[in-house]
Order: C-alpha cells, then structure tokens, then sequence
C-alpha cells in the first residue's frame, strides 16, 4: 500500500506517516504507530477504539479509514490523503500565509480556514458519537485538502490507542508547549475541559493572524516587546492603532484580522470559565466585529520554551472519553 514507504509525509510524536495508495486507487496517509511497550494482549482495545472514533464524520475532520494490526503486534492507523499538507507551513513555513505574494492564500482564507477548525472542533466537542476532551490543536494538526480547505487530523487518536493499550489509560496528557492551557500544566488554573481546546484554538488562531510563533524567542533577543504577540496585537487592538500586519489592503481583510484578534484573545483568557465555547466562537467569527468586546489582557501563562512538554501523572485523569448515546 506504501510502496515499501517510499514518500513520508511527516514526522508525528507516535510515528512516522507515509503516503500510499488503495487498490481503488485513492491516496492514504498511513501513520504507523510504535509502542516501545510489551503488549502481549491481542489488541481488541486497540481495534474497539478505532472502530468507536472511525465512527466521527465530519468535513473538517480528517476521515479515518481504517486501519491495520498484525500479528507482531505491528499498528498503523489510514487516513484519507490531504494533498497541501499541513497549515503549518502557511502560517511560518515555506508559503508563508499573509504573504502578499500569495494572493491565493491571504487574509480571506485565513478567516475562512479558522471558521472551519472551529467547526470541526464544535463537532468533535458536542455533535460527534465519541467526545475526546483535550487534543493537541497545533498548526500541523490542521490538513488542507485540495480546495485549501482545513481538517483537523488525528485529533489524538493515535495517543489514545496506545495510551489505551498500554494501561496507561487516561492518566497523564501531553500538549505541545505554546498551544496547552495553564489548567492541563497546572491544576490550580481549574478542571481540564472542552475549555482547554479553546486556549490551544486561540493560540492557533494568533498565529495564523501574526503569521509567527506567538513566542518568537528570537525576535525577543533584540525586541523584547515584542516577545510575545498576543499582548502586541492587544496593545494595538484595544488603543485601536494600525495593527501592523502585513496584506491589509482592504477593509474586508482589516475587519476578519480584527474578529480573528479579538476571538484568539477571549480563547486565551487564563480561567477557562472565561472563555466562549467553541458554538460561541462561531457565533462571533461570523457575526459582526462591532458586537465583539475586547476582553481583558490575557496573562503569559504558558510555559514559553520546550517544544513537547510531557505532563506528570499527578495531573492524571486529564482526557476524558465517553460514548455518548
Ligand atoms: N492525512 C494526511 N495527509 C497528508 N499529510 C499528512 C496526513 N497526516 C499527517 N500528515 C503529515 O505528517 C505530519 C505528521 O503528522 P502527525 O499527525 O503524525 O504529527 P504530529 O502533529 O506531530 O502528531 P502527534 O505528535 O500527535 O503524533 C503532518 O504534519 C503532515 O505534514
């Protein structure tokens, strides 16, 4: 199905993924899991979880479409193909999104692409028949298909499976420094929730409005100010200065770098009670910006630097999962 994994697309926490093909001819994602963990059970965890989250339909959700598992033991979970790769790459990479010489890929798809994550993450969050509580949204979780529109990928199901497998079960989260809520590093902040989505959500969507970190270490070194971009772009919001960002050619384009601003800044507010639910997010990304109201500065409440932050057991019991009925 790989062609001996020929072409890797990626490189992910818990495997390597590779594209492939179907004897129907449809392209594929695989993602092989590795488990450096003696399993000697027959893997029917493994396969119920699948089967259970194959179940989640959704157009801004990635489609699982199966799976394998061998006899040694061997896993790897199939995904549909999504041919522009991940959002990662036009926020800081290679096509850069803001960029004015990329027209295609402005301001207006930037708004469109965060109304859709916000749709896929609503659906995962309420409407879907198995609810996952905190998942790792980060720009490379967010595939784009052939017409650029996002899906969310994986949404930790690989984590989950093996987690599962491994008795490890639901204790212990990890999250990707820069996108975890305070509450999933530290108790103290409140319960981990739904509410945990929606910071790592508004992280994302800052990005993708500054088309940078939103910790920028360098940038920090000579300009300390600008540090940290969320308290920049609040400064300008709230002052109502130029927001200095790059493409606003238009007032269409100001006012969706204005709803994307003010939306990414109620998600990142420190207690999770302050935050919009993700229907709530929606509602405002589509309504107008006169209706928003600026909401307080939020605080630095990340940890600011390693890149994959492991969380210990005594934060247990973070992931929740039910089936709901
Ligand atoms: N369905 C897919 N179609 C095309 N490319 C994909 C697909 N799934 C993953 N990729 C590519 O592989 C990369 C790694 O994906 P993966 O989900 O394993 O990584 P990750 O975000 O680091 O996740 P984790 O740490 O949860 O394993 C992605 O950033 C993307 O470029």
């Amino acid at each position: 199905m790989t062609n001996s994994f020929k072409v890797k697309l990626g490189q992910g926490g818990y495997g390597s993924v590779f594209k492939g093909k179907l004897p129907d001819g449809r392209l594929v994602a695989v993602k092989g899991l590795f488990s450096n963990l003696e399993s000697n059970n027959s893997g029917v965890e493994f396969i119920n979880e699948v089967a259970s989250i194959s179940r989640t339909s959704h157009v801004n959700i990635v489609t699982l479409l199966g799976f394998c598992f061998d006899k040694r033991n061997k896993r790897a979970l199939i995904y549909e193909f999504m041919p522009n790769g991940s959002l990662e790459k036009y926020i800081y990479g290679e096509k850069k999104a803001t960029s004015e010489s990329d027209p295609a890929f402005g301001w207006e798809t930037l708004y469109q692409l965060a109304i859709e994550i916000a749709r896929g993450l609503e659906y995962l969050h309420r409407g879907c028949t198995t609810r996952i509580l905190h998942f790792d949204i980060k720009p490379h979780k967010i595939l784009l298909d052939e017409d650029f529109h996002a899906k969310i990928s994986d949404f930790g199901l690989a984590r989950l499976c093996l987690e599962k497998e491994s008795f490890i079960s639901m204790s212990g989260a990890r999250g990707t420094a820069g996108y975890i809520a305070p509450e999933v590093f530290n108790r103290n902040f409140g319960v981990v929730s739904s509410k945990s989505d929606v910071y790592s959500y508004g992280m994302m969507v800052l990005e993708m409005v500054g088309g940078r970190k939103n910790i920028d270490v360098k940038v920090g070194v000579d300009h300390p100010s600008q540090l940290y971009f969320p308290h920049m772009i609040y400064d300008r919001i709230k002052l109502n200065r130029d927001l200095g960002l790059h493409g606003i050619v238009t007032e269409e384009r100001e006012l969706a770098a204005k709803k994307m601003i003010i939306v990414g800044l109620w998600c990142i507010q420190t207690n999770p009670l302050s935050r919009p639910s993700m229907s709530k997010v929606l509602e405002m990304l589509e309504g107008s910006v006169e209706a928003l109201e600026i909401p307080p500065k939020p605080f630095l409440s990340s940890p600011p630097r390693s890149p994959q932050l492991s969380i210990s057991s005594s934060t247990s019991a973070q992931i929740s999962v039910s089936t709901m009925k």
